[in-house]
């Protein structure tokens, strides 16, 4: 036996603190944000250098195969939030509260967020604005970063009548007002999905914590995608999604390479066996 299986990992130190969003606000430096949801494509985005990974409850329909977020629940996501934040070490890993878990109290967001953070997570993100304050501040107080989430907020769209654009005309200063109370109870960064883009640059220029965008134009402090979206694992993506690769395609191929190697025997080769 060495020694080494008993000398406890070495686990570098974090490149990116909840400190640093603000610092790249006020330098000018674009944030990168993608999800992930498990430790394979984890340490494949770290190495890509993302600043942010974000363990969304998208979860739901991107890997489990749910029709939405709505059937997230928190035990999903503490086995996605633990597999990430033991992946990586540079980015900083934000875990969202699924539907149902936040919503009733600050008391029941606190003991959900806790449990996130017990796996790893270093900031959780919530859906909702004025009626999110009282958790925040709680949240906050208690020593958990909380990061916001405004505009088209996925686990309301039953209420909100599906996927589209909000804040529009005047429906923008119900967002921007949002925003100003979430800042000022504590958030340490905002997503904003899916508004106009002239109202995500007035939110941008308006708040001193770093806005990240998603179908909100270019001129938020940062950008978010889902991982899956931005690599072109599927067919159909939202049209705010930009394709940076063909993997669908790609794995689809390596896929029919390795049934015909099977079938005309040319798969395992001699280099990929052994006869002792
Ligand atoms: N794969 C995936 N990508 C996402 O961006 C994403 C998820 N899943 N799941 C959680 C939420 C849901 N999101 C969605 C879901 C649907 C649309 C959509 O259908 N958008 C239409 C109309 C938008 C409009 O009104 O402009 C589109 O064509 O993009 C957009 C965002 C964003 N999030
Ligand atoms: C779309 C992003 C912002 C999200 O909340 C998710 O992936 O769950
Ligand atoms: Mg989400």
């Amino acid at each position: 036996m060495t020694t080494a299986s008993t000398t406890p990992e070495f686990k570098e130190p974090k490149t990116w603190r909840v400190h640093h969003l603000m610092q790249a606000k006020q330098a000018g430096r674009k944030l990168t944000m993608l999800t992930a949801y498990d430790a394979l494509t984890a340490r494949i985005l770290e190495a890509g250098g993302v600043d942010l990974l974000l363990v969304g409850d998208s979860y739901g329909n991107v890997m489990l195969g749910f029709d939405g977020t709505l059937e997230v629940s928190l035990e999903h996501m503490q086995v996605a939030t633990r597999a990430v934040a033991h992946a990586v070490s540079k980015p900083l890993v934000v875990a969202d509260l699924p539907f149902g878990s936040y919503e009733a109290s600050p008391q029941q967001a606190f003991t959900s967020a806790a449990s996130l953070m017990k796996q790893g997570a270093n900031a959780v993100k919530l859906e909702g604005g004025q009626a999110r304050v009282d958790a925040v501040r709680l949240l906050t107080s208690s020593g958990i970063p909380v990061v916001g989430h405004l505009g088209f907020t996925p686990q309301s769209e039953n209420t909100l009548g599906g996927p589209r654009m909000q804040g529009r005309g005047a429906a923008a200063q119900q967002v921007i007002d949002d925003a100003l109370a979430l800042q000022e109870s504590g958030v340490c960064a905002l997503v904003l999905e899916l508004v106009p883009a002239p109202l995500a640059t007035e939110i941008t220029k308006l708040l001193r914590i770093p806005v990240i965008g998603i179908g909100a134009g270019p001129e938020t402090d940062g950008q978010v995608l889902v991982w899956s979206d931005m690599a072109g694992m599927t067919d159909w993506a939202p049209s705010f999604v930009k394709k940076f690769a063909e993997l669908g395609p790609a794995l689809r191929q390596a896929t029919e390479d390795y049934c015909n190697a099977v079938k005309e025997g040319s798969f395992p080769a001699e280099n990929n066996y052994r006869m002792e």
